[in-house]
């Protein structure tokens, strides 16, 4: 049987494809993207990653059982115990700090994307929230899945094969499968078929918002 993030993925496909294979992707997969983009991305993702912190902290507080307040816990402490330590430690070789990191301003990209999701999780249940959190989550592990063997050549090689290891690698890849297989327990429970076309509608938008995530990174190297 097909999880719901298939039903969403396939019902959203064009715009899926636009993120998961964008130019952005396939340049770090060849080596061709120009540092400067990987750069202004990773340095934003981290500000990214601070407010999805947040979003998964609303999980726990729009949970209404102990095993839901630990799965969105779990969510939690993978980014910030393990997926920060790829920006910190990627950017520390530029010679750009955790301290620096943190007092950069937001992109416009970063805010419309967090706030997105964090308005989602508001105003809604906890189903809801996870469905905007889903592209996030899944797609970074389809597109390492999709690169794992992808051999990025030039200058910044080092830095795309770290990145592409991160998220091709098993640890990445368990808190995405545990990730799927957590909305599926929350959709058993809470979607409806009426209830579908928003879902497929918040999927989507936020599908979208990782695209203009990376043509952020595309255009800092214009
Ligand atoms: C913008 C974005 N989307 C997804 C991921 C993967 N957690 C990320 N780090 N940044």
């Amino acid at each position: 049987m097909s999880s719901f993030f298939e039903r969403l993925r396939a019902d959203s496909l064009a715009v899926w494809q636009d993120y998961t294979r964008h130019a952005f992707v396939q340049g770090l997969a060849d080596g061709s993207l120009p540092e400067e983009a990987f750069r202004t991305y990773l340095a934003q993702d981290y500000l990214f990653l601070i407010q999805f912190s947040r979003a998964h902290a609303l999980a726990i507080y729009k949970a209404d059982n102990l095993a839901d307040m630990q799965e969105a816990l779990a969510g939690l402490k993978a980014i910030l115990d393990t997926e920060m330590d790829l920006h910190v430690g990627l950017c520390a070789g530029w010679g750009l700090s955790k301290d620096e990191l943190q007092k950069l301003p937001e992109a416009s990209q970063t805010i419309a994307y967090t706030r997105f999701v964090l308005e989602t999780g508001m105003r809604g249940d906890l189903l809801d929230l996870q469905v905007a959190l889903a592209p996030c989550v899944l797609g970074y592990a389809e597109i390492g899945r999709d690169n794992l063997t992808a051999q990025p050549q030039g200058p910044a090689a080092k830095s795309y094969r770290n990145w592409l290891d991160e998220y091709s690698g098993s640890g990445y890849q368990g808190v995405a499968q545990a990730f799927s297989d957590w909305m599926d327990r929350t959709a058993d429970r809470y979607l409806t078929e009426a209830r579908y076309p928003a879902l497929l509608q918040t999927f989507t938008q936020a599908s979208r918002l990782e695209a203009d995530f990376w043509r952020m990174g595309l255009d800092a190297a214009r």
